[in-house]
């Protein structure tokens, strides 16, 4: 991933001035700073979410979100998941993993949910849980399909101690298998657990002058 030169305002408020990042294939890097610096504006824009009014992105090759093949490869949990009407926790497990073409099974779906804590979820309707279990079932979606980058934010949000280690684990290990992350955090512990890089954005570049 490549990012060169970016600048984002809302309005008349600067919020990235300048910010470039790069994150090698098989990298993870975490963006650390203060609320309202524009962590969730660079994911947005690397997630080709929202269209930064000036520099260059690269992903994989390519500009975001301009081929199926970025999608195929790119998971991103940036804008809050959408849950399908009338589908079960077990359901949106078994619904990802057909749609990138692997059986329920085999993926896996029945072990994510017992190790996200969310086997005795696994028939009720994701808008009736906790915001912690919606987290952990967000984060089980984005592991059980296939991709090559995970970008992030801030995904120990919401978790109890213990899931924030079990994921930061699955984190290391999807590292280990040859993925790259991109994450926004505002736990150090948790982004090295993981084996982040952390990096502030005033490393990457000016933030604007917004405020929290
Ligand atoms: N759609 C928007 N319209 C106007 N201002 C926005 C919009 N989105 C974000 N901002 C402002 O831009 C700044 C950066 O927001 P952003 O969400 O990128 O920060 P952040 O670093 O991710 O913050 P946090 O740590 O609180 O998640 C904030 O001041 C925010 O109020």
């Amino acid at each position: 991933m490549e990012v060169s030169g970016l600048h984002v305002s809302y309005g008349s408020t600067p919020v990235l001035v300048d910010v470039a990042l790069t994150v090698p294939v098989g990298g993870a890097v975490c963006v650390t700073g203060e609320n309202g610096v524009g962590k969730s504006t660079l994911l947005r824009c690397v997630s080709s979410l929202q269209r930064p009014d000036a520099g260059t992105i690269r992903v994989l090759g390519s500009a975001p979100g301009s081929t199926p093949e970025f999608w195929r490869a790119v998971v991103t949990t940036v804008e809050p998941p959408t849950w399908y009407p009338g589908l079960t926790v077990r359901e949106h497990g078994e619904l990802v993993c057909r749609a990138h073409g692997r059986d329920p099974e085999d993926a896996g779906v029945a072990e994510a949910l017992e190790r996200f804590g969310l086997a005795g979820h696994a028939d009720a309707i994701p808008p009736s849980m906790s915001s912690g279990q919606k987290q952990r079932l967000t984060l089980a979606l984005a592991l059980l399909r296939p991709s090559s980058l995970l970008i992030l934010d801030e995904p120990e949000q919401r978790l109890d101690p213990d899931a924030k280690v079990m994921v930061a684990g699955l984190l290391a290990d999807y590292l280990a298998d040859g993925g790259t992350l991109l994450m926004a955090s505002h736990d150090e512990t948790f982004a090295a657990a993981a084996g982040a890089e952390p990096t502030t954005m005033a490393a990457l570049g000016e933030t604007g002058t917004a405020t929290p």
